[in-house]
């Protein structure tokens, strides 16, 4: 590929990588690295993020680049195994092929498919975890409050118990009322990572647990300062990035003074390729805490095409001429 970057482009690089399977409606992924003098730090909102809700990624990434990451207390980060809305059997090989993961967490609700597609793949999962294994679900905030009751008492069933159930219904206020009508313990993530204020949730009693992902909300250390406010047991888990992106999941995991669950921080077993020589990946069921560094045959591999690469740096333009105008407040924070 062409270095579209250059001149002074060693200090960034835009990676593209296609996924094993569709996930979150993507094939490929795609993300900006920038270093900095304490190592580097990825710059990866999704697509359908604006202006305004990508701030905080780009504060996670100088984090990283600038001043690192407070110490661990941990070593070793267990892990779930991710298992993409697949049929059955994709979904059975996927769980036995996850590197002694103990929980896996089953996407459900996806678009043209019904329960029936979700019973089976429930149930596949549960058959290549054994008894002793946790299973949890994500639908993505799809369901409608009467729909999630339903939904969890059969998909329970299937799953010979859930875990929990994360982000079943949109709002707050829904989260708080499914947790009155099931016995399923209730996560919450996009009514964290996507709301105006990540603490309403703790304030409704609406979740048992909270879904923490480093990037939207705005590097580690804002993490650690949410999960000790929030007072609720916190999952990390990662958006889908590089193993640059994920090594920052890893280190917010490692610092957090409890770690009751396993964190979905396994995601480099979606992608094709990476742009590390050693991905961030499960070994007997948790990632060994480390910071990872770019590989130059690697960052080759996976360089993204000119096109994505001048995307790539309109949006961080974006992000860098918001920030240095009007201010940056707590209101930034999306
Ligand atoms: O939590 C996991 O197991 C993997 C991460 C994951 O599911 C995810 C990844 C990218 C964007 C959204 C989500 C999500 O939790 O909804
Ligand atoms: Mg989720």
């Amino acid at each position: 590929m062409p270095d579209v970057l250059a001149p002074g482009s060693s200090d960034l690089h835009v990676w593209s990588i296609p996924l094993r399977t569709r996930f979150r409606g993507l094939t490929v992924r795609d993300g900006l690295l920038v270093r900095g003098d304490a190592g580097w730090g990825e710059f990866s909102p999704f697509w359908d993020y604006d202006v305004a809700e990508s701030t905080p990624w780009w504060r996670s990434a100088r984090e990283a680049a600038d001043e690192g990451w407070p110490a661990p207390v941990r070593d070793r980060v267990p892990v779930n195994v991710t298992v993409p809305a697949v049929g059955p059997e994709e979904a059975h090989r996927i769980v036995t092929a996850s590197a002694g993961c103990r929980t896996a967490k089953v996407k459900v609700a996806e678009r043209g498919q019904g329960l029936a597609d979700e019973i089976a793949r429930l149930e596949a999962v549960r058959d290549a975890l054994g008894p002793d294994g946790a299973i949890r679900i994500d639908a993505n905030a799809a369901w409608d409050l009467d729909t999630a009751v339903a939904r969890l008492v059969v998909l329970d069933r299937a799953a010979g118990g859930l875990e929990y159930a994360e982000q079943p219904v949109p709002t707050v206020a829904d989260l708080a009322a499914l947790r009155r009508r099931t016995h399923v313990p209730i996560a919450a993530d996009e009514s964290i990572r996507r709301a105006a204020d990540p603490l309403a949730v703790a304030r409704a009693h609406a979740a048992d647990v909270v879904v923490l992902k480093v990037q939207p909300l705005g590097g580690v250390r804002a993490c650690l300062r949410l999960a000790e406010q929030v007072g609720l047991p916190v999952v990390v888990s990662s958006a889908l990035e590089s193993s640059i992106g994920l090594a920052a999941g890893v280190a917010l995991a490692a610092a957090l003074p409890e770690l009751p669950y396993a964190c979905g921080l396994a995601t480099a077993q979606l992608f094709t390729d990476d742009v590390v020589t050693d991905p961030l990946l499960p070994v007997d069921g948790a990632i060994t805490v480390r910071r990872t560094a770019p590989d130059p045959a690697a960052l080759a591999r996976t360089a993204a095409d000119p096109a994505v690469t001048a995307r790539w740096l309109a949006r961080r333009d974006a992000v860098l001429a918001r920030t240095s105008g009007a201010g940056d407040g707590p209101d930034a924070r999306a």
